[in-house]
């Protein structure tokens, strides 16, 4: 059984878009990437599936069953919203107990656990912690029961470089446990090294169902290289190259193939500076886009 399925699934908010006929699955064991740009659709696909919103059609299930109409399988989820809100005048520690007390099991040593990876303060007044210690709580607040499935909107969102890493470690951990873990995000990096499945969402709709492996593949670099003097737009004309701009003694480029072909290129000529970077979410849908023969 699939640990998460989205069959045909649409919520539009009155004339407001939102998502539209979202179709696919999570499978158990998977870590899932869910991927897109800003307002893309990725919190209302989540809180549809959780029961937190109705859907306007079609439907979502976790464990073969819908929220809205089975309430309980929520027991085996763990879900960390983008945007946590707090009763700011209790402690950590009573507001993690609060949310152990819906369980039915004994949640005191995990929460302990947790907080000493995250490096949380449980004796804290919520209203004195800063943002990215009040999404270190959620995060606690969503793993403390040991669940099956861990939904997670935009978790790194907050947290200093330090504490993603961590986060990411416990992540794997879960997951080697047993636990299925769902998880949006709009940073490509933090997808590509976590997860083995991913989804990209634009404008409402799935435009991409990948393998990481498969993605890694396709994958584009973004070269950027600074040269001495000017030089010829024909140097750079090769197998690999795309969106080939000159400006000044920049050259900028996309290049998709075997790292070494375009390496011993540049070698050939003199340059000031050079760099290779991962193309931005952009980029990576304008390719998908144009696979598909659309414009943009
Ligand atoms: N309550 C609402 N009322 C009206 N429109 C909404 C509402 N919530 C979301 N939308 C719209 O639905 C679309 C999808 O929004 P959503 O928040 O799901 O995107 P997202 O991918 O999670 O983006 P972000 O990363 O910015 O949170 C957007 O166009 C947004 O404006």
């Amino acid at each position: 059984m699939s640990a998460i399925e989205f069959k045909k699934l649409t919520k539009s908010y009155g004339k407001s878009r939102g998502i539209i006929d979202v179709n696919f699955k999570v499978e158990e064991g998977d870590i899932f990437g869910f991927i897109g740009p800003n307002g893309a659709g990725k919190s209302t696909a989540i809180r549809t599936l959780l029961g937190l919103i109705h859907p306007t059609s079609g439907s979502a299930t976790i464990f073969g069953k819908s929220c809205i109409e089975h309430p309980q399988v929520k027991k085996d989820v763990g879900y960390l919203p983008s945007e946590v809100f707090y009763y700011d005048h209790m402690r950590v520690i009573d507001l993690l107990n609060y949310s152990a007390s819906f369980y039915k099991k004994d949640c005191k040593k995990r929460i302990r656990e947790l907080a000493e990876i995250m490096d949380l303060d449980l004796k804290k007044k919520i209203d004195d912690l800063s943002f990215g210690n009040r999404k270190k709580v959620g995060i606690v607040q969503g793993l403390l029961h040991d669940p099956k499935l861990i939904i997670l909107d935009e978790p790194t969102s907050g947290l200093d470089p330090l504490m993603q890493q961590k986060f990411f470690e416990l992540i794997r951990d879960e997951n080697k446990k047993g636990a299925t873990i769902f998880f949006s995000s709009h940073i490509l990096g933090e997808v590509q090294r976590m997860c083995n499945r991913v989804a990209l969402i634009k404008e409402g709709r799935i435009i991409k169902l990948e393998k990481m492996s498969d993605l890694r593949e396709n994958n584009y670099k973004r070269i950027r290289i600074e040269t001495p003097a000017a030089i010829d737009r024909s140097f750079f004309e090769m197998p690999g190259v795309s969106k080939l701009e000159l400006k000044d003694h920049m050259v900028n480029f996309l290049f998709r193939g075997d790292i070494n072909t375009v390496i011993r290129k540049i070698s050939q000529t003199n340059i000031a500076n050079l760099l290779i970077e991962e193309p931005d979410l952009e980029e990576i849908f304008l390719h998908y886009y144009e696979k598909e023969g659309e414009t943009v």
